[in-house]
């Protein structure tokens, strides 16, 4: 059946995943870079097709990023090749295409547990090997990097090369474009290498690839010539890109000579095939040798090489788990369009409470085509996470009021910013992680002149397999600390629509937090009118109203559903999780953590309670918790005299590695069995 799945191509291309391990007797001589230097081009040629089927096998056992690896396997096996490593430094930008690159470098037999508890990482991280040169994970840090590392390696009389692979996509993220700007200010020997595959998560698009667009349109190359010269000549075939899209507001193609990367003052060569082993050995060879600051664009295919993948490059940006199956079917789970977009019914009525559980990302999908569909004042921005937000519903029924603006957060809250100024009601929506690239456009732009944006802050929280790099743990900390900003933190998918709600018709600077993945399946309903600002709400009393201990347990987010469990436990004697006797649990959904809801606490504390816990996914240092005892010490009326016992449960002074979301919360106790731990401890 594989054989048959075979499509004819110059390089083996598959429609399905292979089920078995395929035969690499090539690849399973490489334990080391430099065993590549025994192998002919010829076996080179072969190992690539030998790479990229193992590749195939091996993200249909792990899942995680699929496309861009799969576009990088030739540009991988010439680098390590040609280069030196681990002394020549090699940089991946995002490192989400990095799987080649460890498989080349010793982990051929460990990238199957990448991304799994204990596993590989999902990006280069310099714990993991000394070829992993820089740890990744965020977009366009890569040439900064590379250049630290060039000016350092010269400073100190070292001839390395420093090699940075970037793609068009990162190429947006205005930190490339300072650095750029700084490598040639400082002359430094630097190879770049633009991997151009046109087609990322929705960042094909802006004056950038309108120009990375006229560069293929011109129908010229740079050449390199055996001096290491640029020669200006036709481009040679390349039937294999003809795809690219020509920019339909593309004036006349101004010639290759009016090319961005020279203007800057970089020696520009390319744009060659990257998938031609044989040319990138060329190219390659030649370029690293060329003085100064020099970048090399090849074009791609992501996907390369797996057919499904080929045609829906954006779809299979990251994968689950493929079904390992001989049918061309392929899972769609994670996968969404505007066409498959599954709609939410909002009742007008009060129903069971309960549904199958909704991802938070598409609660705030349908939020924004709700709340647009009756409100023409709202616009909604992305900084390149179309699909990851759940915008595409929206983009699709709103073109002209979606924005993407490829991946530029800082640019993302300003431009918010700037649009709030004429009287609109801009959201942006964003990584909790990379809301971090924004901060100061955040405090500087949008609160100091407290202009009415929203921030839709997805992944809040711990988010599993793509670990430390894009934990959003740090937001409460950095938020709250802001004038004017208002910081929301629903329990559920009900509150998060109602949350987003209110805090969209706040006039002024707001933030709704809500994690990767599901929610509990608590129905949505319409919301009548929007929550009050800052009201906390006590859901339950558990245990007996003379238990000598009195504990508040004040829950901050979707840590609700957590604490639920762990006051069961803690109120209920016979509790198999070995519960602490004699305890009366107020479990309090805090819902905000600024402002707090002081009256509440104010409330609880006189009517006698002893104990306080406050629990959160994010980091205890200055997160929530942090909040509740900065009011309790310094401004609560109620504690002139007892001060109860109070303990803040969260995330300790550590990053934490990848695994399950699951796996994460047990690793740092926030699990219910660590939830009832860091109780009883409190409680004894
Ligand atoms: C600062 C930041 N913003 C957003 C992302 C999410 N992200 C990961 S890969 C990617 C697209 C990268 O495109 P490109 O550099 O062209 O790489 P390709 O996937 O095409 O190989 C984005 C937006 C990120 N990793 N870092
Ligand atoms: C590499 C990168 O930064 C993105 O692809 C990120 O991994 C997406 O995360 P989600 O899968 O949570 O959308
Ligand atoms: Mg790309």
């Amino acid at each position: 059946m594989e054989s048959a799945a075979k499509l004819s191509s110059l390089q083996q291309t598959y429609a399905v995943i292979p089920r078995v391990r395929p035969h690499t007797p090539l690849l399973d001589a490489i334990n080391t870079p430099s065993d590549l230097k025994k192998f002919t081009t010829a076996q080179l040629i072969n190992l690539a097709d030998e790479l990229r089927l193992f590749l195939l096998y091996s993200a249909g056992q792990s899942g995680g990023h699929f496309g861009a690896n799969l576009g990088v396997v030739e540009l991988t096996i010439a680098l390590h090749y040609l280069l030196d490593a681990p002394q020549d430094q090699i940089v991946w930008d995002v490192g989400h295409q990095a799987y080649a690159h460890k498989v080349l470098t010793g982990r051929r037999d460990k990238l199957g547990t990448i991304r799994s508890k204990d596993g590989l990482t999902a990006f280069p991280e310099r714990a993991e090997s000394a070829y992993d040169t820089f740890g990744v994970g965020h977009s366009s840090t890569s040439i900064s990097a590379g250049l630290g590392m060039s000016l350092a390696l010269r400073y100190q009389g070292r001839a390395q090369t420093v090699a940075c692979i970037i793609g068009d996509g990162a190429m947006t993220g205005g930190m490339a474009f300072e650095a750029m700007n700084d490598a040639v200010q400082q002359d430094a020997d630097l190879l770049v290498i633009l991997n151009d595959n046109d087609m990322s998560i929705s960042c094909s698009i802006g004056g950038f690839s309108r120009h990375l667009a006229m560069l293929w349109e011109s129908g010229y190359q740079v050449d390199i010539s055996d001096a290491g010269e640029p020669v200006l000549c036709q481009r040679p075939d390349m039937q294999a890109f003809d795809r690219r899209k020509r920019h339909k507001e593309m004036r006349d193609v101004p010639q290759l000579e009016d090319n961005l990367f020279k203007a800057v003052g970089f020696t520009y060569f390319g744009p060659f095939d990257g998938h031609n082993v044989p040319e990138l050995l060329r190219v390659l060879s030649l370029a690293k040798q060329v003085k100064g600051p020099v970048l090399v664009h090849i074009y791609t295919t992501k996907g390369k090489g797996f057919a499904p993948a080929e045609l829906d490059p954006v779809g299979y940006h990251a994968i689950g788990k493929l079904p390992i199956e001989d049918d061309e079917a392929k899972s769609t789970e994670g996968r969404v369009s505007a066409t498959n977009t599954p709609k939410i019914d909002i009742p007008k009525a009060d129903i069971p409470k309960t549904r199958p559980a909704l991802k938070y990302s598409q609660v705030f999908g349908q939020f924004l085509c709700d709340k647009a569909a009756a409100d023409d004042k709202l616009l909604a921005i992305t900084p390149a996470m179309e699909e990851g937000s759940g915008m595409i519903d929206f983009a699709h029924h709103f073109p002209t009021r979606f924005f993407d603006v490829a991946i530029a957060e800082q640019h993302a809250v300003t431009l918010a910013a700037g649009m709030a100024t004429q009287g609109v009601k801009p959201i942006v929506a964003i990584y909790s992680t990379f809301l971090q690239r924004g901060y100061d456009q955040l405090i500087h732009d949008v609160a100091l002149q407290n202009l009415d944006v929203t921030f839709a802050i997805d992944r809040a929280g711990l988010v599993g397999e793509d670990g430390a790099t894009h934990a959003g743990v740090f937001d409460f900390a950095f938020l709250r600390c802001v004038p004017n900003m208002l910081i929301a933190a629903p329990k559920d998918e009900n509150e998060c629509y109602h949350l987003l709600n209110t805090c969209y018709e706040y006039q002024g600077c707001t933030a709704v937090r809500y994690p990767r993945g599901v929610g509990t399946g608590a129905i949505i309903t319409q919301p009548a009118q929007t929550y009050n600002i800052g009201e906390a709400v006590v859901e339950a009393v558990l245990g007996n109203d003379n238990a000598p201990n009195k504990l508040a347990l004040l829950a901050f987010g979707t840590m609700f559903a957590t604490a639920q469990q762990a006051a069961q436990a803690i109120a209920n004697d016979d509790s198999e999780l070995n519960a602490e006797p004699d305890c009366q649990v107020h479990v309090v959904n805090m819902r905000w953590v600024k402002p707090l809801d002081t009256k509440l606490l104010e409330t609880l504390i006189e009517q006698g309670i002893t104990h306080i816990a406050t629990l959160e996914e994010h980091m205890t240092m200055g997160g929530a918790g942090s909040a509740v005892n900065e009011y309790l010490l310094n401004e609560s009326l109620a504690f002139k005299n007892s001060r109860p016992a109070v303990c803040n449960i969260g995330i300790a002074d550590r990053f934490i590695a990848h695994g399950s979301q699951a796996e994460q919360w047990a690793d740092c106790g926030l699990d219910v069995q660590g939830v009832v731990d860091q109780l009883q401890n409190l409680l004894s």
